[in-house]
């Protein structure tokens, strides 16, 4: 029933402005699914290969169309999933693109609960998925590669960790963006919006800690329950070679500079997640500090560990970090992301499902994240390609998708 029948690729807008790859899988039921491509800006170095979209589309299309019409079935995720790596015959998807492959396996992972008539999150979680849900991460204020002349750490991230519900902590998120605006006015600090939507005020990082750190109390008192905030310092873009270390501005941190400074905002702000505190290679670096903070605040691998198990094990080997974040485009496959949640839950790890800064309408994630029981949700806060997100959140928790 679910033998694919046809595979449609093409190129649509991301909330950048660029083309991404889109795909629409259909099988021999009547099942329809339809996927797109996020983006990265500040892409780790070990991710998936990316292709122009153009090409991407052209090689998929000669490589892996032909395996999976009519010879894979979209309710077998590994089935579908493996017919894309042996299309692609690499180990970083370099020759039909992780966007093209990314597209294609949800796509086709829609089409199989279309066809089975269930949400999404259950197919890919099972029937008992759906109860707990993720604490969203909601980008309030940032720079770094998404904002040009605002602060350095790419993202001060809100977290409605005692919201009684997912649809008020969306909610709670969104007060703390409307509020950070507010403290803005009230200090003559123009802002415009960074490639997420949040806040992109040319602020000093330590002035950013103060507003945000109010902006949460603030919320906190009015909503009644407890919201904290975290980072994404994406550090492999402040990591400079030929400086030795981290650069802020005119500002250079040491190694053991960057580990004491994180460690004492975590202590400071209460931090409750801190996401790439150091550059991508230094496993050392992200292990010194889980040794010092690991039980106060999640330390969490984005360009570390690009959702690859193989990098994970690496980390859980070295001790570095206690969390990894999620990305499907990151490693091409729902297969491979999965695996990658299985390793970290196995071994002590949150799971976190993440966007892109670049993005489109496509909901995936929120499904993911739902089925993979994820610890938080990263997907930005305000704007129409976040908040299709957050609001299909509330729409499984309601039960009405
Ligand atoms: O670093 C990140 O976590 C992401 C999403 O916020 O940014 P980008 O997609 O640019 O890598
Ligand atoms: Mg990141």
């Amino acid at each position: 029933m679910t033998l694919i029948t046809d595979v449609r690729l093409r190129r649509v807008l991301d909330s950048r402005g660029n083309p991404t790859v889109e795909a629409d899988v259909l099988t021999q039921s009547g099942g329809f699914g339809r996927a797109a491509a996020p983006s990265g800006a500040s892409t780790g170095e070990y991710e998936a290969i990316e292709l122009p979209p153009s090409e991407a589309i052209a090689a998929a299309r000669r490589h892996a169309v032909p395996r999976l019409i009519e010879e894979v079935h979209a309710g077998n995720q590994r089935e579908v999933d493996g017919a894309l790596r042996a299309a692609d015959g690499t180990d970083n998807f370099s020759e039909i693109g992780a966007n093209s492959a990314v597209a294609i396996s949800m796509a086709a992972a829609k089409a199989g609960a279309d066809v089975l008539g269930a949400p999404l999150y259950q197919h890919l979680g099972g029937a008992f998925r759906g109860e707990n849900f993720p604490v969203p991460l909601g980008n309030v204020v940032g720079g770094g590669e998404h904002a040009k002349e605002a602060t350095h750490i790419q993202e001060f991230l809100a977290a409605p960790v005692g919201a009684p519900s997912v649809s008020e902590a969306v909610f709670a998120n969104a007060a703390v963006h409307a509020r950070v605006s507010e403290i803005l006015d009230e200090r003559d600090t123009p802002a415009a919006k960074g490639d997420e939507g949040a806040w992109a005020p040319p602020i000093s990082d330590a002035e950013a800690f103060e507003v945000v750190d109010e902006a949460v109390s603030d919320v906190e008192d009015e909503l009644g329950f407890e919201v904290r905030f975290g980072l994404d310092m994406a550090a492999a873009e402040l990591y400079d070679d030929d400086e030795d270390g981290y650069v802020y501005g005119d500002e250079v941190k040491s190694t053991d500079e960057q580990v004491d400074y994180v460690a004492e905002m975590v202590e400071e702000y209460d931090l409750v997640y801190v996401e790439d505190p150091l550059d991508e290679d230094d496993y050392e670096g992200f292990a010194d500090l889980t040794e010092r903070v690991g039980d106060q605040t999640l330390i969490c691998g984005d360009d570390l560990f690009v959702t690859n198990v193989e990098r994970l094990q690496d980390g859980i080997d070295a001790g570095a970090g206690n969390s990894i974040l999620i990305k499907p485009n990151q490693i091409g496959t729902l297969s491979d992301a999965f695996d990658a949640v299985e390793l970290a839950v196995r071994n002590g790890y949150d799971a976190v499902i993440s966007h892109r800064s670049g993005e489109t309408e496509d909901t995936t994630i929120a499904h993911l994240a739902v089925a993979t029981d994820a610890a938080f949700i990263k997907t930005g806060t305000v704007q129409g390609e976040r908040t299709a997100k957050l609001n299909e959140l509330i729409r499984i928790a309601d039960d009405a998708v």
